[in-house]
């Protein structure tokens, strides 16, 4: 199932909460709509599950304008940030419920019901909980059933908000693999809705990229990162350094994008070590250049040899990566 956004606007009052949004999403694909708090996300999403009416704008399904269906209608399954599952039915139950509420025609039977929930079960790896109540779950177990709550009535599009937002980092990280790991599997269109952007390089085909109500960019993990439309989109996606150089051009780079020495090499600029910061794989150093207010983070392999013995005071020399840019989109 295809979803075409066009020229979608939406106005709260005065204020401007989406602005001719058009966005089309392939069958099959999992779009992540990416952005700071209040850019619009939460709001386009309901639009597309017809919770929300737009000023102007269609929402067209598979060839098919759905801008006037109902909800009901537009056969969309949602996974939110707190879904509340009801605490007095077991999992089981929870997950039968939208099939056991269909209209009497098209109801399967208790036998057709109960293994479509097992495989549902199977599916989100939770069979094994299907006699709990919510309240004896996980978080992260919580959300898994919701998800095959929202996958039992076969939805056309399936529409996540947030869906691990209450979750811990970690729980968060695993669910994210596990979700993408599941749309491979099931390959069923899928909206997600994140203001994390490692979460949605992790899991998304594309990512929209939302600021103030506007798309600034549309494309995949790789192209928004690595050819970013705007300086919005390049700040969002990741820590950036700023720093001017001799003939006043502004460098931005990241901060994996830099060589270190510790000796003084031509190009290079001498830093104040400021603090050394083992990450795991890698060590943040954050160095004052002088001249320059801001300080500039490096981020090297923890092996790296420009940190062999390294502590705060001395100095390391630094140099940008030919792939800084001075504006964005254009190499320096
Ligand atoms: N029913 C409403 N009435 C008035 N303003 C609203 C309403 N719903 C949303 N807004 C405003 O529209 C803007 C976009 O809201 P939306 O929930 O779509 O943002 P979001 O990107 O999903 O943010 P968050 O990540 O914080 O959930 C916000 O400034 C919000 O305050």
């Amino acid at each position: 199932m295809s979803i075409d956004v066009t020229n979608v606007s939406k106005n709260f009052n005065t204020f401007k909460a989406l602005d001719n949004i058009n966005l089309n999403i392939q069958s099959g694909e999992l779009v992540a709509l990416l952005g700071p708090s209040g850019c619009g996300k939460t709001t386009l999403l309901r639009i597309i599950a017809g919770l929300e009416t737009p000023d102007s704008g269609t929402i067209v399904f598979h060839g098919e304008d759905v801008s006037s269906h109902d909800v009901r209608d537009r056969k969309v399954g949602f996974v939110f940030q707190h879904y509340a599952l009801f605490r007095h039915m077991t999992v089981f139950d929870n997950v039968a419920f939208g099939l056991r509420m269909k209209p009497k025609g098209e109801r399967p039977n208790e036998t057709t019901i109960k293994k479509k929930v097992h495989d549902l079960l199977d599916l989100v790896q939770l069979d094994w909980l299907a006699d709990r109540y919510p309240e004896q779950l996980s978080g992260g177990q919580r959300q898994r059933i919701a998800l095959a709550r929202a996958l039992a009535v076969e939805p056309k599009v399936l529409l996540l908000d947030e869906p691990f937002g209450a979750l811990d980092a970690k729980v968060r990280k695993e669910l994210r693999r596990w979700l993408a790991r599941l749309h491979e599997e099931v390959h069923l269109t899928s909206v997600f809705v994140t203001h994390d952007q490692e979460e949605a390089m992790e899991v998304a085909d594309r990512i929209v990229v939302m600021n103030k109500g506007v798309v600034e960019q549309i494309g995949s993990p790789g192209e928004v990162y690595d050819k970013p439309a705007s300086d919005f989109v390049y700040h969002f996606l990741g820590d950036a350094n700023e720093l001017q150089t001799e003939t006043g051009q502004q460098l931005l780079f990241r901060p994996h994008e830099v060589s270190l020495s510790r000796l003084e090499l031509s190009g290079y600029l001498a830093g104040e070590v400021r603090d050394i910061r083992p990450l795991g794989a890698i060590t943040r150093v954050t160095l004052k250049l002088p001249g320059h207010e801001q300080l500039i983070e490096a981020e090297v392999a923890k092996d790296h040899q420009s940190l062999a013995g390294l502590v705060r005071g001395e100095t390391l020399f630094i140099k940008p990566n030919d792939n800084a840019i001075s504006a964005v989109g254009q190499p320096a």
